[in-house]
Parts: structure tokens; sequence; C-alpha cells
């Protein structure tokens, strides 16, 4: 018995001493392989640019997302916003190469804010919308001179220049419809998708899914993303962004050849004389100034809510329709339905205006009193902080803003709850710019992307609790069958 007693202990503790080194070495090599299998060591990011050639401005956005969640969604995030300075590119039509240098300060900016090393690899595109949709109507040859310069200016960049083109009125509304469901992570979800509402300079564009099945092919657009399928409706109105309306609004009420105009869309005591050139020299105006005779005409603001809205609703034509129903210049519409976002113009308006989140009734009252303020009581509340361009007309786009919706798009009281202003989702901007991205970088995927079998949290914990089980396993494995694992034969004598 003595003797056993002596040979036991030695054996003892060189087995504890055993199993304590397996179990290190077994918990350190499973927690290496657990970090460098599923959680890199270091984020490696990856950017992509797309300047947005709008018709009142350009503006260049970088983003950045994750190298390797790329096809996930709502990954890709605004990194960097830099509006370019002046006007937009289309109205460099008679000093093109003015298009290009524009651009030459947001892209020095561009890249300060992208680690060198990223440049080569980072793609650079440019769309144009309605300002060069109507510059090519009007002028082609000096559209074709105004893209060959951004073109030339872009591809002597470092980074990898994608091309510069006018993108359609159909893409500029479906890529602004996947931007604020990318962002707002609704796809694939049972919840369903957001509208899209946007309000350019030159053009606005609806986009939604309808619960109807869409009668115009022109109007509709299919697509399959994260595993599940849509089809949306979407149409852009050329001539209906806010600048455009106004002019057309303004050369309804200078068709009587009058040099004095008396305009309830702008308030009482706004006096500004005005050249006929400004109203008439536009594709969206048809009809020529006929008395060539006076360049300037006057005009003056009577701020009168309703008038204001009369006179806006002649811009629309409501009386043609060879649909089942129409929004208006026959343009065929289904039923508007679900949440909308509505952004740009209708964002920088309805905010200004301080009429977000509001029934369409106080909207109306709220927006009649703002109309009825005298000029110089706006000009000395908000005189300082906001351009005179923007103060004077806020009346007139806030009035178009509610036409357009209410009597061009069909919303209702009802409906009207159901539209929310945006400026940005998650710190990223909604309008087209990212969707386009998203869609020429195959970043959207049809399918749902592999969820990964389990987090990187999860994963740890299951090679703790596989290394405790080891232990416990160990010991019992020593207490019953007081066998030593990992002794020398010798020692087992
Ligand atoms: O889509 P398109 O039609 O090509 O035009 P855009 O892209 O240039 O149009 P924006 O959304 O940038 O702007 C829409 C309009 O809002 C005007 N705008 C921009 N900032 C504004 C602000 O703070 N307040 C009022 N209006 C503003 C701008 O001059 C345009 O008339
Ligand atoms: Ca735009």
């Amino acid at each position: 018995m003595a003797e056993q007693r002596e040979m036991k202990a030695p054996w003892h503790s060189g087995k504890m001493l055993c199993v304590a080194i397996f179990f290190i070495a077994a918990v350190i090599t499973l927690v290496a392989i657990s970090v460098v299998q599923n959680k890199p060591i270091q984020q490696k990011y990856k950017y992509g640019i797309v300047l947005d050639a709008g018709s009142s401005h350009t503006a260049l956005y970088i983003y950045e997302w994750p190298a390797e969640k790329e096809n996930n969604t709502g990954m890709v995030r605004q990194r960097h916003y830099c509006p370019v300075k002046g006007k937009g590119i289309s109205s460099y039509a008679h000093n093109s190469s003015g298009a290009g240098l524009s651009l030459m300060h947001c892209i020095e900016e561009a890249k300060r804010k992208i680690d060198p090393a990223k440049h080569k690899e980072t793609p650079v595109y440019l769309g144009a919308t309605a300002g060069m949709r109507l510059l090519m109507e009007q002028d082609p040859k000096s559209a074709e001179k105004v893209l060959s310069s951004v073109k030339d200016t872009l591809s002597k960049t470092p980074f990898d220049f994608q091309g510069a083109r006018i993108i359609t009125g159909q893409q500029e509304g479906a890529f602004g419809w996947i931007t604020v469901n990318y962002l707002g992570e609704n796809f694939g979800k049972a919840a369903g998708t957001m509208g899209a509402l946007d309000l350019g300079g030159a053009s606005t564009q609806i986009t939604f899914v309808s619960n109807q099945p869409i009668e115009s092919p022109d109007n509709s657009m299919d697509f399959r993303l994260y595993g599940s399928d849509y089809q949306v409706y979407t149409h852009s109105f050329l001539c209906y962004g806010k600048d455009q309306v106004l002019k057309l609004a303004l050369e309804k009420q200078l068709q009587s050849g009058e040099t004095l105009l008396q305009d309830p869309c702008f308030h009482q005591g706004y006096s500004q004389d005005k050249q006929f050139k400004d109203v008439f020299d536009t594709p969206c105006v048809k009809t020529i100034n006929k008395d060539d005779s006076k360049e300037n005409f006057t005009h003056n603001g009577t701020g009168d809510f309703a008038q204001c809205q009369s006179s806006i609703q002649k811009v629309f034509n409501f009386s043609q329709c060879t649909s089942s129903r129409c929004s208006f210049n026959g343009v065929y519409q289904p039923p508007v339905v679900g949440t909308f976002g509505a952004f740009s113009a209708y964002y920088f308006v309805m905010n200004f205006l301080n009429l977000t989140g509001q029934s369409l009734e106080d909207t109306k009252r709220n927006l009649a009193d703002y109309c009825k303020t005298p000029w110089n009581e706006i000009k000395q509340r908000y005189g300082e902080r906001v351009k005179e361009k923007y103060l004077s007309e806020y009346c007139f786009s806030g009035t178009y803003i509610l036409t357009l919706l209410e009597n061009g798009y069909n919303f209702t009281e009802d409906t009207w709850r159901d539209i929310t202003f945006i400026d940005k989702i998650e710190g990223s901007s909604a309008g087209w710019t990212l969707g386009y991205m998203l869609n020429l970088t195959n970043m959207i995927p049809a399918e749902a992307p592999d969820t990964p079998l389990m987090t990187h949290g999860g994963f740890v914990i299951l090679i703790l609790f596989l290394s405790i089980f080891l232990l416990v396993l160990l010991f019992l494995g020593h207490r019953f069958l007081g066998r030593p694992s990992c002794s020398s034969p010798k020692d087992i004598v």
C-alpha cells in the first residue's frame, strides 16, 4: 500500500500538468482559429464616387463599404458630400470647357478623402439629369460638348473613370426608389417597400410598388432584389421640376402680353424687373414671346394662396386620359399606396416652411398664412440666413408641391399622412446616386446573401463551451478510468 501511494503522487501531478497544458493549448488554438476564420483583424473598406449633374447644380458623393460585406443590404454609406460651386453643367452650353473645370475642386477634395492606395480601384460615375435632357433637346451639339468636357476631366483623375452619361427619367426614378429602400433595409422584408418622390429643378419623379397590375409598359420596371420580386410603377415628368414649373406658370400669366405681372404666388410688396427671355428661353415653354419689342416685365407679388393654387393648376392638363386613370398630362398612374419618402426640393421647401409632419388641412392653412405675409416681413425674418431667390420663391414652391401631390398624384387627406419629407437616411442622402452606383457595381444581389451560420460572439461562446466540455471529459476520464492519458510508458509501472 505504502509503495502504491508513493507511486501515485508523481503520476497524479504529472497528469494534472499534462491536462492543464492540453486544455490551454486547445483553447488558444480554437480561439485563434475563431479569430482568423470568423472575423478579419482589420476591416478593409472600398469606395465609389458618383457625381449628380443636376439641372440646378452638381454634387459629388463618396460612398464607402466594408469589402467583405458588399452584398449585404444597408452596408454602403455616404462618406462625403461636395457641392460643386456654381450652376449645373447644362449652364455651360456656351462655354463647354467650363463644365469639366467646375468639377476640379470636388475632385481634389475626393483625392484627399480617399486613401491614395485606393484611388486606382475607386470607380467614378457621372450621371446627368433633366438639365442635360433639355439641352440635348434644344442644342444637341452643345450638350455633347459639355459631356465631352466632363468626361475629359474625369478621365484624367487618378480614379477609375466609368463614364459620364445622361440618365433616363425612368432610371432616375427607379434608382431613387432603390436608394431609399436599400438605406431603410426594406428589401426582402414582409413590411414592403417605400415609394420615392423626387422633386428637382427641371423634372420630378414618382416611383412606388402598386397593388394593381401596371397598365402601361413604359411605366413599369421589374426587379428581383434580395430574393424578392418587385414590379415598380415609375414616371418622370420633364419640365415639372420647380424651376421649370415657375417658368410655365409665369408664361401662362404673361400670355396676355402684359409687362406688369400681379402674381399671387409671390409676397405682397415683392417687385422685381425680369427679362421675358428668362421665362420663354426653355424647351419646356412651347409658346414664344409674342411682342419681342419689349425685353422686360415687372413681377409683383400679391400673396394669395388660393389664387396661387388656381394659377398653378393651369400648368397641368387634367382633361385627357386614355388609360383607366391618370395623374396629369395623360400619364397613366395607379392609385398611390403605401408609405412614401419625399426628398430633394420636397424636403428643402417643406422643411424651410416647417410643414413636415402636419395634416394636409393644417399644411394648407399654414402655407396660406405664410404666403399672406408681406415681403418686407419675410426678408426681416429670414433674410440673413437664406438666399433671396430661394426666399422669394418658397410660397410658390410650397403651393406647387401641394398641388402636385394632391391634384397631380391624387394624394388625399388620408394618404398625405403616409408621406415623410426626408433629407437623409442613416447619414446618407436620399436621391438616385446611391442606387445608381449599387446597380453599376453589381452590389444588389437578386437572391438574399447566405447568412453566416453564427455570429462571431456565438462562435467564441461555442469554442469556450467545447473547451470546458473537454476539460470535464478529461477530469472524468482521470477520475473513473484512473489512466494517465499523456504519461510516458515508464511512469506506468
Ligand atoms: O433633378 P434635376 O431636375 O436635374 O435638378 P437638380 O438635381 O439640380 O435639383 P435639386 O434637387 O438639387 O434641387 C431642386 C431645386 O431646389 C432648389 N434648392 C436647392 N436648395 C434649396 C434650398 O435650400 N431652398 C430652396 N430651394 C432649394 C434648387 O435650386 C432646385 O431648383
Ligand atoms: Ca436631381
